[in-house]
C-alpha cells in the first residue's frame, strides 16, 4: 500500500513507511532568510546547529507550535522541504498516502489546515490520527479493544493527557507545561541560582544527560558569569536539579488528577490494573515516571520507544482502515 506516517512535532518531525521503517528524524526547525521568512533554506538538524548562533540575515524558524500550524507559508515549505528528502519516487509523479498524527485538541480549523497544507506540500489522501491513538498503536496496544487506556504524551510545547477506548476518546486535557518549559525552567535556574547563563541548546542538553548520567555523578555546566560576562564553569548534583523541575513538573501532575476526574469509574478500574503510558521525549526526564507513580499510586509504562511510537503508529494506521475511520478525520 505504501505512504507516510507522520509526527509533525514542535520539538521533532518523524517520518515512517511501512517497509522502511522510521525514515526521517529530525528537529521541527527551519532556516530562513530574514528577505523571504516563509521559505526553508535549511530544515532539521542542519537548521537547529544554527539556533543561537544564526549569522545576520537569517533567522530560525519553528514551523509548529504546540502540535499545530501557526503560519500556512511556512508550515508548507517545511512539510514540502520533509516530503522530498523521503520521498525519492515523487518525482516519477507518485504523490505518496499519509496519515499525519495531530495533538487529540487541535481543533477543526487547525485540522483542516494541516489537511491542506500536506496536499500541497506533495501528499496525497490524507488522513489526521489523534497522537496519543497513534502513539499507543505504536508500542502495541490495540485502541479498539473494549478497554479504556490513558495515555500521557509530554512533548516540545504540550502535554496532552488521553483516555480512550474501542474507537472513542473518553477524556482530553492538555497544558503547556511540557519539554520547552522544562527547559526554560532549567535555564531560569541555572540563571537565579548560580548566576548562571547558558544558551538553550545548552539547557536542554543538560535536561537529557540527566537521564543519561548516573546518579551519583555532577553534572558540569559551562556557560558565562551574569555579572562579569567571563566563561565559567557550574558543577550540580543530580537531585538538585530534578529538584528544581519539581514545580514545572507537578503541573502535570494537576493535569492528569482533572483527567482522571472526568474517567467513568470502570475505566479508571482499568488504569489502575493496566497502568498508564507515557511517551513523547520529556517522558524520559529523570524522576518524571516515578513521580507519577508516587502521586497516583497505579503504574506507569514509558514506551519503548518514546520519540518514535507516535510516527510508527501512525505508519501502522497506513494498513488499519478500521482505526482511520474510528479515530481519523
Ligand atoms: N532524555 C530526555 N530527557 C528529558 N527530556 C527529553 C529527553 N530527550 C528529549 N527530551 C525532550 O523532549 C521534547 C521533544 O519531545 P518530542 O519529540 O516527543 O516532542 P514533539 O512531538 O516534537 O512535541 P509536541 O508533542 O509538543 O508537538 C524536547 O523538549 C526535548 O528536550
Amino acid at each position: 500500500m505504501g505512504g507516510f506516517g507522520i509526527d509533525l512535532g514542535t520539538a521533532n518531525t518523524v517520518v515512517g513507511e511501512p517497509e522502511r521503517g522510521i525514515v526521517l528524524n529530525e528537529p521541527s526547525v527551519m532556516l530562513v532568510k530574514r528577505t523571504a521568512p516563509t521559505k526553508a533554506v535549511l530544515v532539521g538538524s542542519q537548521a537547529r546547529e544554527l539556533i543561537g548562533r544564526t549569522p545576520h540575515g537569517y533567522e530560525t524558524q519553528r514551523p509548529l507550535r504546540d502540535g499545530v500550524i501557526v503560519d500556512l507559508e511556512s508550515a508548507r515549505s517545511f512539510i514540502g522541504a520533509i516530503i522530498r528528502k523521503v520521498a525519492h519516487r515523487w518525482w516519477l509523479g507518485l504523490r505518496p498516502r499519509g496519515v499525519i498524527a495531530v495533538p487529540a485538541g487541535a481543533t477543526a480549523l487547525e485540522r483542516r489546515a494541516l489537511l491542506e497544507v500536506a496536499h500541497e506540500a506533495g501528499l496525497r489522501k490524507v488522513a489526521l490520527i489523534p497522537e496519543p491513538v497513534a502513539g499507543a498503536l505504536g508500542s502495541g496496544i490495540d485502541p479498539l479493544e473494549p478497554r479504556a487506556h490513558l495515555v500521557v504524551d509530554l512533548g516540545g510545547g504540550t502535554a496532552e493527557i488521553t483516555g480512550f477506548c474501542f474507537g472513542g476518546i473518553l477524556t482530553h486535557r492538555s497544558c503547556r507545561v511540557a519539554g520547552d518549559e522544562l527547559t526554560n525552567a532549567l535555564y531560569q535556574y541555572l540563571r537565579v541560582e548560580h548566576q548562571l547563563v547558558v544558551g538553550e541548546l545548552t539547557a536542554e542538553d543538560l535536561k537529557k544527560r540527566l537521564h543519561e548520567g548516573d546518579a551519583d555523578e555532577p553534572l558540569v555546566v559551562e556557560g558565562r558569569d551574569a555579572a562579569s560576562g567571563r566563561a565559567r564553569l557550574v558543577t550540580l548534583e543530580t537531585e538538585e536539579v530534578v529538584d528544581a523541575l519539581r514545580p514545572t513538573t507537578m503541573e502535570i501532575v494537576h493535569t492528569l488528577t482533572a483527567c482522571l476526574e472526568d474517567l467513568p469509574a470502570q475505566a479508571v478500574g482499568d488504569v489502575m490494573s493496566e497502568g498508564l503510558l507515557a511517551m513523547g521525549g520529556g517522558s524520559m526526564l529523570r524522576g518524571f515516571t516515578q513521580l507519577l507513580e508516587e502521586s497516583f499510586g497505579f503504574p506507569v509504562k514509558t514506551a519503548e520507544r518514546p520519540l518514535t511510537c507516535v510516527a510508527e503508529g501512525a505508519t501502522r494506521a497506513l494498513e488499519l482502515p478500521d482505526v482511520l475511520t474510528v479515530y481519523g478525520d
